[in-house]
C-alpha cells in the first residue's frame, strides 16, 4: 500500500455523506488518502496532534470538512505548513452559510483555501490539481478529467443545436 499523500480529515461521521465525494475523486485518480473523524471541539488534543504529525508522516494536502461553527479547518492550518482545503457542509439550521463563513474568513497570515458549501468534489479536485506541480502523473489524470468534462459539454451542445432547446428539454425531463 503506499502511503497516504492526502487526509481527508471532518469534524463528525454526520459529514460523511458529503466529505466521500473528495475520496471519490481521488480514487478516480489513484492517489493515495486516509480519511478520519476529527474535531477541533470534541478532539481537540488528537485533532491537533493529527495535524503537527501529518507532513512527517507523507501527508501533503488535508482536506477538512465540517459543518456549523466549522473551525476544524482554521485549526488544523494554525499548526501545519501544510495547504488545507476546506469544505463547509450544510448544517441543519443555516444551510451551510455558517459553515462557510467560519471557515473563509481566516484571519490575515492563516489560510484556509475554502470551496463551496458541500462541494468536496471541488476540494478533492484541489488537491490532485496540487499534487500535480510534483506529480506528474496526476497532472496528466486531472488533464484528462478535464478533457472529458469538455467532451461531455460540446456533446450536449451539439444535441442542443441539431434538436432544438423543445426537444432537448423533452428528452433531458424523462
Ligand atoms: N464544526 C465542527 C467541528 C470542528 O470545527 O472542530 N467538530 C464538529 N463539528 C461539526 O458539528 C456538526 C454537527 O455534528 P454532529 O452531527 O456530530 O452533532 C458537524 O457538521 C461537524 O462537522
Amino acid at each position: 500500500m503506499p502511503s497516504p499523500l492526502v487526509a481527508i480529515i471532518m469534524g463528525s461521521d454526520s459529514d460523511l455523506e458529503i466529505m466521500k465525494d473528495a475520496a471519490l475523486v481521488l480514487e478516480e485518480m489513484h492517489i493515495p488518502y486516509e480519511i478520519h473523524i476529527l474535531s477541533a471541539h470534541r478532539t481537540p488534543f488528537q485533532a491537533m496532534q493529527y495535524a503537527q504529525e501529518a507532513s512527517s508522516k507523507g501527508i501533503e494536502v488535508i482536506i477538512a470538512g465540517a459543518g456549523a461553527a466549522a473551525h476544524l479547518a482554521g485549526v488544523i492550518a494554525a499548526v501545519t505548513e501544510l495547504p488545507v482545503i476546506g469544505v463547509p457542509t450544510k448544517s441543519s439550521y443555516l444551510q451551510g452559510l455558517d459553515s462557510l463563513l467560519s471557515m473563509v474568513q481566516m484571519p490575515g497570515g492563516i489560510p484556509v483555501a475554502t470551496v463551496a458549501i458541500n462541494q468536496a468534489k471541488n476540494a478533492g479536485l484541489l488537491a490532485v490539481s496540487i499534487l500535480g506541480i510534483k506529480y506528474p502523473e496526476y497532472r496528466e489524470a486531472y488533464k484528462t478529467y478535464k478533457k472529458k468534462l469538455e467532451e461531455e459539454v460540446l456533446a450536449k451542445d451539439k444535441k442542443l443545436t441539431t434538436k432544438g432547446w423543445q426537444a432537448y428539454l423533452e428528452e433531458k425531463k424523462k
